[in-house]
């Protein structure tokens, strides 16, 4: 059984951040994330995690007002310098923060310049934290507009031309069905690359149960290709968090 982790950007969002650990540990989920903890204080994350007993698993890059606006710059050709502030600060946090991985978002670009400028500066952040585990994760662009990495084909390619030991996949499967019409497929292909996991229903990017991705089967897939990382809900709760909790039944 995977473990599980509580996405808290979009999770208990009823609460205060600092009181949505417990009531994720309470839920039974045994790590975290957040997008863009930029604006909030590592001391008081870190105290709650621990106090929880749960482990940090993801962070991203900072988007340009660090906690909203489009996503990230690692692909803007011209955008290096920006990029490279980010990536330091982003490692920054994740050291306070015990955090797992990195996401490095690649931002809104397109053509030949933005991909070199994307494994240019992948590449340099690979080098400059090679203790850390950095992740890159294919997007659709009907949720973000734009956004440079929306092929996981093209992710695939990009991480073999790096050829970075500390760099790998963010498989979303919400992600994987909107841009491939098969989430399950889409692993089938590409979950050997993936160091960590997502999920949330299609449509409507809710609880991942009942929509067009079979998550049991999923999971199954899962345990299957010996995947042994976290998988996170990173949906947005129909109702409320707690009233839509039943699909963690399904898959345990
Ligand atoms: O899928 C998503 O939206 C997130 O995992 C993300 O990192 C984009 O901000
Ligand atoms: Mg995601």
């Amino acid at each position: 059984m995977a473990r599980l982790a509580a996405n808290l950007t979009f999770l208990f969002t009823e609460l205060p951040m600092t009181e949505r650990f417990a009531a994720a540990r309470r839920a039974g989920f045994s790590g975290v994330e957040v997008l863009f903890p930029y604006d909030l204080a590592t001391r008081e994350l870190t105290r709650a995690a621990r106090a929880e007993g749960l482990e940090f698993v993801a962070l991203n890059t900072p988007p340009p007002n660090w906690a909203g606006g489009p996503r990230g710059f690692a692909a803007i050709p011209g955008g290096e310098d920006r990029f490279r502030r980010d990536f330091d600060r982003a490692l920054r946090f994740a050291g306070e923060l015990g955090a797992r991985h990195i996401h490095v978002m690649a931002g809104r670009a397109r053509g030949p310049e933005a991909r070199q400028s994307f494994i240019r500066n992948l590449s340099w952040a690979a080098a400059r934290a090679p203790q850390a585990s950095l992740l890159i994760e294919p997007a659709n662009t009907a949720d973000l507009p734009g956004y440079f990495l929306d092929d996981f084909d093209l992710a695939a390619e990009i991480l073999d031309e790096i050829g970075a030991p500390n760099i790998g996949l963010q498989f979303d499967a919400y992600h994987a069905q909107r841009i491939t019409g098969d989430a399950l497929a889409c692993w089938d292909r590409h979950g050997a690359r993936a160091r960590h996991v997502q999920i949330a229903g299609v449509p409507g990017r809710h609880e991942p149960a009942g929509g067009d991705i079979d998550y049991p089967a999923f999971f199954r897939r899962l345990a299957a290709s010996g995947y042994d990382g976290f998988v996170s809900a990173e949906y947005i709760p129909a109702t409320t968090t707690e009233a839509g909790l039943g699909w963690l039944t399904d898959v345990g």
